[in-house]
């Protein structure tokens, strides 16, 4: 494997129980993310997905273990230099986290107005831009309220893409959206992959989205990585239940995408007979 993006070395993160005990939502976790791939987090709930992601932007500061991004090791960076490091780093969340009273436009520009040396027009080109990849150029004076559940994600993407970052984290980016929507929006986070070459990690606890996005998927459950594998290596033996799940899910769509075009060839074969009959009366 070429020199990983994104790489965790054991790290672990506990939390403080109200009766003064610690939880540990991650055990030693190693993981390596290429530049350039789309990476699945899956778990059960509660598995220590969520933390797992934050860890990689430090947004939960592990206990032990260090994080690259790189060639920077990010857990060993000075406030400044992490903030900057940060940027390369765009997050979207479950339920968007868009300011209220802030148009499209506004939302998109609020992380390039964090850091001072972009000038006003500068600043209106890249929001422009940004809102146009997702697909919202004609909703930059809305606010969040005038839209739908999608068009927010949307926003929220174009405000993590403003920056020009190479990874993009999502926290169960379409859990709140309907399946089409669904649908939708995987599509736009493909063609973001594929025509920026941005890097995408994405915690789901839903398997179709893994199915329909990812390259990749590494499962946690109770803090640690169990497993990881690619998605089209057909040798692979999936171990944990979450992961043969997903290999069950795989072959039923082959399946069902087989029977498809079964079906199709059948169809071809019944309508040039009909035609032959025509021809023929
Ligand atoms: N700030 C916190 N303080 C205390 N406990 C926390 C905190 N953040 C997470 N936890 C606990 O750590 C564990 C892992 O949480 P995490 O959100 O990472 O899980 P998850 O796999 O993303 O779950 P879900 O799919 O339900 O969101 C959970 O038991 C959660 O309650």
């Amino acid at each position: 494997m070429s020199d990983p993006l994104i790489r965790l070395d054991g790290v672990s993160k506990s939390f403080a129980l109200p009766d003064g005990r610690r939880f540990e939502a991650v055990r030693e976790a190693s993981l390596s993310v290429r530049a350039g791939e789309i990476l699945g987090l899956i778990g059960r709930s509660g598995a220590g997905k969520s933390t797992l992601l934050r860890l990689i932007n430090l947004l939960e500061r592990p206990d032990a273990g260090r994080v690259h991004l790189g060639d920077r090791e990010l857990t060993a960076l000075k406030p400044a230099d992490l903030r900057r490091e940060r940027q390369r780093l765009g997050m979207i969340f479950q339920q968007f986290n868009l300011l209220q009273n802030a148009t499209a436009a506004e939302n998109v520009a609020f992380p390039l107005r964090l850091h001072a040396g972009r000038s006003r027009r500068e600043i209106d080109a890249r929001v422009a831009e940004s809102l146009a990849l997702v697909g919202l150029a004609d909703k930059a004076d809305h606010y969040p309220a005038q839209l739908s559940g999608g068009q927010k994600q949307r926003v929220a993407i174009a405000r993590a893409l403003a920056p020009r970052p190479d990874v993009l984290l999502c926290d169960e980016p379409t859990s709140a959206l309907d399946a089409a929507t669904t649908g939708e929006l995987l599509a736009t986070l493909r063609d973001i992959n594929t025509r920026l070459g941005v890097t995408i990690v994405i915690v789901t606890h839903e398997l179709e989205v893994v199915q329909a996005l990812c390259e990749r998927v590494a499962v946690i459950a109770e803090g640690r990585l169990v497993e990881q594998f690619d998605l089209a290596d057909a040798s692979r033996q999936a171990t944990s239940p979450l992961g043969l799940e997903l290999v069950r899910l795989q072959w039923r769509e082959a399946r069902l995408a087989a029977l498809d075009q079964s079906a199709l060839e059948t169809s071809a074969v019944i309508a040039s007979i009909g035609r032959r009959e025509v021809r023929h009366a």
